[in-house]
């Protein structure tokens, strides 16, 4: 069976390899991965730490870092065609233009030696935008919408605002030029409780106001399992998992996910049954470089999984895995 989703896909990512150059050669972080992000939707990308989940997010925008390379597959974007064949101006149209990128900690990834407005003015120069005093008034607006005040945060350092502050205006910064597919990594992590709650909020909102295709990537199921239409799950730069939200979370059908939930006391509602994942998450040196790259963690490891690798299949309507095990009555 093929792993197309029936619904129009804005961004599809298709046999997408991504690798790193260590003192080991070059290793991939991302192994054929394909995977579409629906119209309209909120799609979550979990998994560990170190799983592959931000490589596979800069990718979209072809911003891999150096000493990575985007090194198979293409990401074809609705309305742009496939930016890993973009470079230079047209790439730089793309970035922060149809595709909106809310960095991991972007806390830190303000200019601390410029106020918010001298960097919103840098965006639009960055994208020739003719009317500046337009834009200001966008980002306002749109700052307003996200209950802050528009003209004191254009004015202000990055110093002077809160996480969440931050955070909310690395959201305007993503918006103001009327991307359609917004991307934040990691959009609560380092914040307290409060501003996390604030921020989901605002995501929500923003993603329906505005009709946007949205990617959510983080290490907490719990951020995503209240927020996410669809969740895609990540281990070792392999995609395992992907459904839709709610039938993932009650019918896990790969052994990592089901550890996963099962270690987020918020899905479960159970703090005392909330149980850590047991052993370690691998990395580009340590991952299996033949069969099943979660078999060493795996309570249904078999022969099989050692020897071949799974792939990623659809065995019901919307949702694929990729495991040798028969899906169970223990996944429901
Ligand atoms: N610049 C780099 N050079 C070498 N290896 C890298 C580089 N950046 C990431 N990696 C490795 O690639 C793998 C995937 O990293 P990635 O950051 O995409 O994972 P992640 O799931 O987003 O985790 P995290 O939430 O910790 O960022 C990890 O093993 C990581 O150590």
């Amino acid at each position: 069976m093929t792993d197309t989703l029936t619904t129009a896909a804005e961004v599809s990512v298709s046999g997408l390899t991504v690798l790193y150059s260590t003192d080991q050669g070059e290793l991939p972080a991302v192994s054929r991965a394909s995977v579409d992000l629906p119209t309209g939707k909120i799609t979550g990308l979990v998994g560990e730490s170190g799983s592959g989940k931000s490589t596979l997010a800069l990718s979209m925008m072809n911003a891999v870092p150096a000493p990575g390379r985007i090194s198979e597959g293409s990401i074809e974007v609705n309305g742009v065609g496939d930016v890993t064949k973009l470079e230079g101006k047209a790439l730089r149209r793309v970035r922060g233009g149809a595709l909106g990128y809310v960095f991991q900690a972007s806390q830190n990834s303000l200019n601390p030696l410029k106020t918010i407005g001298k960097q919103l003015l840098d965006l639009g120069r960055a994208h020739d935008v003719k009317d500046l005093r337009e834009l200001v008034h966008r980002a306002k607006e749109l700052a307003d919408r996200m209950g802050l005040d528009g003209d004191r945060v254009l004015d202000s350092y990055q110093h002077e605002l809160s996480g969440g502050m931050r955070q909310r205006v690395g959201i305007v910064l993503a918006l103001v030029l009327n991307a359609k597919v917004l991307v934040l990594d990691e959009p609560t992590t380092a914040l307290d409780m409060l501003s996390q709650s604030a921020v989901l909020d605002i995501v929500r909102t923003v993603h329906r106001e505005r009709g946007l295709t949205t990617l959510v990537v983080t290490h907490d199921m719990g951020v995503v399992s209240e927020l996410a239409d669809r969740l895609v799950v990540m281990y070792g730069g392999r995609i395992v998992e992907d459904g839709p939200t709610t039938e993932l979370l009650q019918h896990p059908a790969h052994p990592y996910t089901r550890a996963l939930i099962t270690a987020t006391a918020r899905i479960t509602g159970d703090t005392a049954t909330a149980r850590a994942l047991p052993g370690r998450p691998p990395d580009l040196t340590t991952v299996p470089r033949t069969g099943c790259v979660f078999r060493e963690r795996c309570a249904l490891a078999m022969d099989v999984c050692a020897e071949t690798e799974p792939e990623l299949l659809a065995w019901a309507p919307d949702r694929r895995r990729a495991c040798h095990a028969e899906p169970t009555g223990a996944e429901a």
